[in-house]
Order: structure tokens, then sequence, then C-alpha cells
């Protein structure tokens, strides 16, 4: 078992590592060349067929993750050939000698333009509060390398090599599962995947997260039915695992969901608000819909609950009103109704509802109802209004979402920082190392912010290598230790651009809306970038505080 956070040898582990996979390539070169000369007098045997799978097996799924993609592809290739013969009673003898020839010029053409993009981190102590993954990988060097790429977006990793150590491991379970799903040697496997990990993970209530060589609708399905969040087919592309794990990670603290609920009978109202409530939802309940059009802004639900008969109006007409406003014009809309005539129902759903729910209503129904549309709107919405490499809000949604904390702030003093933050000589490492390093710089940072703040915080990629915070409920003095404390963790980061290794320093300007009360938003984000301008002419690397 490898504890990430113990080794005191990370700082030169990743080139190490990957010097050690050229050597292990050249082992099994020399398998393949012996499995060839046996297959070449007898193409029928079973056994060689069978181990010959094995080595394409483990090299499609590891080569790539090493930066060696057209082996790992071509591999793939004669691996899925290997299966074929293995399948067939008369078996035609394969061109093995040819295969193995193949695989070592792609390999040398592999070598010649690889520049292994990866990155380490020199921040090598156990910090208290750091996610934890645990994971469980039979490949030591790729299970190895993995531990090491994922502690550089700051989280803490523990692998085990087979499936059967995590029932020895039952106190403090981790924030996350990330499972190779062949990671065991038990037979069981075999026969039935879904019930060997279902009974292994049965006491698990973490996220769960498949890795595997197979790209297949069957893998997919098995990694699904034995309960995996998702399915990763290796090669792995790391910092897309890394960023898919931040987000399950953080999700699972995420806020509440907002539901609104129109309905004039108040007793049903409150007991609705009552069963919401208990499940951890936020709740407003109104019996008219004026009210609701009053609160909605401040509110701001992800769902509303709709009564389809209200005084003097009916549901399917408010729907029809959230319709034509844009803001709301997505929002889902749940009718509450024990109305017979499909005909009713059908007008009501055509004018802008989503979905009725059965009077008298179903408890558990009532409660996974609502989270799965909520759920359903997160998504939309993720994809709508986030920036692709980096997960964070993209330029205009980091405005919208500025503009409507200082409104709020307008009618209900709150004191919020604005950050903006860019990293330095950003050019020079897109000259240097090239723009795909370029771009794992900025994801890996996207990540780390998504690690130091909180859910209720508003972070923004607003251009380029510029990046925008607003830290709600934060004085400027604490928003500036917390930048200062992100400031020597991405410096502490190590990237490697082909051999060499560098790191990036970020510079930042803060400014709290209390001390400028008479500014708008427009202005707060001015005095936060003239801080951010000072932090550059100031030598770079450091935060400024914006001052009068
Ligand atoms: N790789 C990559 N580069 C980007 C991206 N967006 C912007 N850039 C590059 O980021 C660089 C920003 O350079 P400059 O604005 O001159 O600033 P800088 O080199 O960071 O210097 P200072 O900010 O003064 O420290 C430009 O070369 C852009 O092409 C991106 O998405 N990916």
């Amino acid at each position: 078992m490898l504890d990430s956070t113990s080794s005191q040898a990370y700082a030169k582990r990743l080139k190490t590592l990957s010097d050690a996979y050229s050597k292990r390539l050249t082992a099994e070169f020399e398998r393949l060349t012996v499995l060839a000369d046996r297959l070449a007098s007898d193409p029928s045997c079973t056994e060689s067929l069978q181990q010959l799978h094995s080595v394409l097996h483990s090299l499609a799924g590891s080569a790539g993750t090493f930066g060696f993609e057209s082996l790992g592809r071509k591999a793939r290739e004669y691996e899925l050939q290997v299966s074929k013969a293995l399948k067939q009673d008369a078996k035609q003898p394969l061109p093995i000698s040819g295969w193995v020839l193949q695989l070592q010029s792609t390999l040398a053409a592999d070598r010649k333009k690889k520049a292994v993009v990866g990155m380490e981190t020199t921040r090598l102590e156990n910090v208290d509060g750091e996610p934890s993954i645990w994971l469980v990988e039979r490949d030591a060097m790729l299970a190895e390398y993995m531990v090491q790429q994922l502690h550089s977006f700051g989280f803490q990793v523990r692998h085990f090599s087979d499936a059967q150590e995590l029932q020895q491991e039952k106190h403090s379970p981790p924030d996350l599962l990330l499972i190779d799903h062949r990671a065991t040697q038990r037979q069981v496997i075999s026969v039935d995947p879904v019930a060997f990990w279902r009974m292994q993970l049965k006491d698990y209530t973490c996220p769960i997260l498949f890795t595997g060589s197979e790209e297949s609708f069957t893998a997919r399905l098995h990694a699904l039915r034995s309960g995996g969040q998702n399915y990763f087919v290796k090669p792995l592309d790391m910092i897309k695992l890394a960023s898919h794990i931040a987000q399950l990670i953080k999700t699972k603290d995420s806020q509440p969901e907002r539901v609104m609920i129109v309905e004039d009978d108040v007793e049903l109202a409150r007991h609705l608000e009552y069963i919401l409530e208990n499940a951890g939802m936020q709740v407003r309940a109104f019996n008219r819909p004026d009210a609701l059009f009053e609160a909605i802004n401040d509110f701001n639900p992800e769902l509303i609950l709709m009564d389809l008969w209200l005084p003097g109006i009916t549901g399917a007409e408010i729907a029809a009103l959230l319709g034509q406003l844009e803001r709301w014009s997505q929002l889902p809309i749940v009718y509450l109704s024990a109305e017979p005539d499909a005909e009713l129902r059908g007008q009501a759903l055509l004018r802008g509802g989503d979905a009725f729910l059965e009077k008298p209503i179903d408890k558990d129904l009532l409660v996974n109802l609502c989270r799965a549309r909520v759920m359903r709107l997160r998504k939309l919405e993720h994809t709508k209004n986030k920036d692709a490499l980096t997960g964070l809000l993209k330029h205009a949604s980091i405005k919208e979402a500025l503009q409507g904390q200082w409104q709020l702030a307008q009618r209900k003093p709150q004191t919020f920082c604005v950050v903006m933050l860019d990293i330095d000589h950003f050019k020079s490492v897109n000259d240097t190392h090239g723009h795909a390093v370029g771009d794992l710089v900025i994801a890996a940072f996207g990540t780390l912010l998504r690690q130091r703040f909180r859910s209720t915080d508003k972070l923004g990629r607003y251009g380029g290598e510029e990046f925008t915070l607003v830290l709600i409920d934060c004085a400027a003095d604490n928003a500036a230790n917390m930048v200062n404390s992100l400031r020597e963790d991405f410096a502490a980061i190590q990237f490697t651009g082909g051999s060499n290794q560098f790191a990036c320093t970020l510079s930042a300007g803060v400014v709290d809306n209390q001390r400028f009360p008479d500014d708008t938003a427009e202005s707060l984000l001015n005095r936060a970038d003239q801080a951010l301008y000072q932090a550059k002419n100031s030598g770079r690397n450091r935060v400024c505080l914006a001052v009068d």
C-alpha cells in the first residue's frame, strides 16, 4: 500500500517513473518476441495466445498514459485481433512478428515526438482536510503515476493493489474510490464482475469511479451496475479525471436544492415544506402568485412545485408568465394536481410545466423528483456557464454572478470580495513549452481554485490566464490571506514540459465592497484589476489590496 503523503521523494518522481516505464517497455517487447516465436511454431497454442493477449492488453492500458499514445492504440488494435482469435475454434496464424516490428517502430516514433506533459508538486506535507481518494489499481507503476498526478491537484491518495485489501480498511472511508474494474486476483471477477464489486463496495457511500482498458458498452454498463458514477477508459487523461473528481467531491457538500411551492392549501404547503426541508432542501411556500413574483429573484429557485388550480389563476398561467421572463424561462415546474382530465393536463404542460405529481403526494417520490430535476438543471447550467478547460464560470457568467452578488448586498448588507488573478509571464510558458503545456497549467490552476474555496463562492475564468473570484461573507484581509496561501500552493507545483521542469507564479488584486460602499459591481472589478496591475508592477508573485 502506498501513501501519497508519506513519500519524501516526490520532487523527481515523475521523470523517474517515465524512465522506469520505458524500461518496462523493453521487457514487454522481449516477452512479445518470445511469444511471437512460440506462436510461429504452434499458431493454435491457446496458452501463448492468452499470454500475448495479456501483454497487449497491459500495453494498451498504460502506454498512452505515459505519453506513448500511438503505441497504446496499436496495441489495442492487435489485442482485439487476438481476442477474436481466442474465440475461434480453428485458429488462423496471426502475423505476430510483423506486429512486434510495427509496435517497435510506433514506439520509436512516439519517443521522438514525446513531450511528457505532466506535473508534480513539492508541497509534500499532509494537509488536513484535503480530500482523500483510495485508488485500487494492479499496475503498480501506473498507480504510482496516478498517485503523483492526483496529488498535484491537492488530493491525498492511498493505493491498494487488489480490491480485497479494501476489506481490511474499515476506518475513515475516503471521499472517493477510484477503481480499475479488473483490480483483483480473484477468479470470481471474470464470472460475475457486478456481483463481485457490489459485494466489495457495499459499505462505501462515497462516489465511486471505475477505470478500465475496455471501451465498450458492456464495460460501462458493468461499472454503472457495480455502483460506479462514471467509467474512464485507459489511457487516462489525468487532467479530465482530476477535474471530474474535484467536481464530484465538491457536489457532495454543495448547496441545498432551492424549491418554491405555490399552493393555496396552506396545510398541504406546510406538509410539503416539512418533507423537503427534512431532506435537506431550502423551501419557500406561497399561496399567492404575486408573492411568488416578488420573492423569486431573491430566493433564486431551482424548481417550482405549483398547484394547478389557484384562486383566480391557474398554475399553467403562472408557468406561462414565468416562461416570458428570460431568467426563468428554463426553470423546472412540477404541477401538483389531482386533475384527471388528460386534455387539461396536456395543455398545462404545453404552457410551461415539466411534469405532474399526483395528489395525494408520495413523500419519497416528491423528494426524488425534486432532487432529480434540480440535478438536471444544475448539469445543464454547468455546461452552459462553465469554461471547458477549467470547469470555472465563463467570462459572462462570472460578471453576472458579481452583479447578482452586488445587487443582493444592496438589499441585505453583506461583505464580499472581488479578486482578480493572473498567471505571471504566461506567454513565456507557451513560448517555451508549447500551448498544450500552457493549457495544462491553466487546467491545473482551475482545479486548484475549485479545491480551495467554498461552494458558495463564485469562481470564474475571466479570459486566457486571468481569473476572477467573488468571495462571499469575506472581508479583504481574510481574502488576501486565502489568496496568498493559494499563491504559495500554486508556486509549489512543478510542471513538466518536455524534459524541463518549471513552476509558475501568480499575481492578484483584492477589493472588498465594505471599503467602497458607493462602488458599482463594475467599478469594484476595476479596482481589483488596478490592484492586480499594482501587484504586477511591483514585481509579480504577490497579492495587493485595493486602496482609496
Ligand atoms: N495555452 C494557452 N495560452 C493562452 C490561453 N489563453 C491565453 N493564452 C496566452 O496567454 C498569454 C498571456 O500573455 P500576456 O498577456 O502577455 O501576459 P503574461 O505573459 O502572462 O505576462 P504578465 O501577465 O505581465 O506577467 C498569451 O500568450 C496568450 O496567447 C489558453 O487558453 N491556453
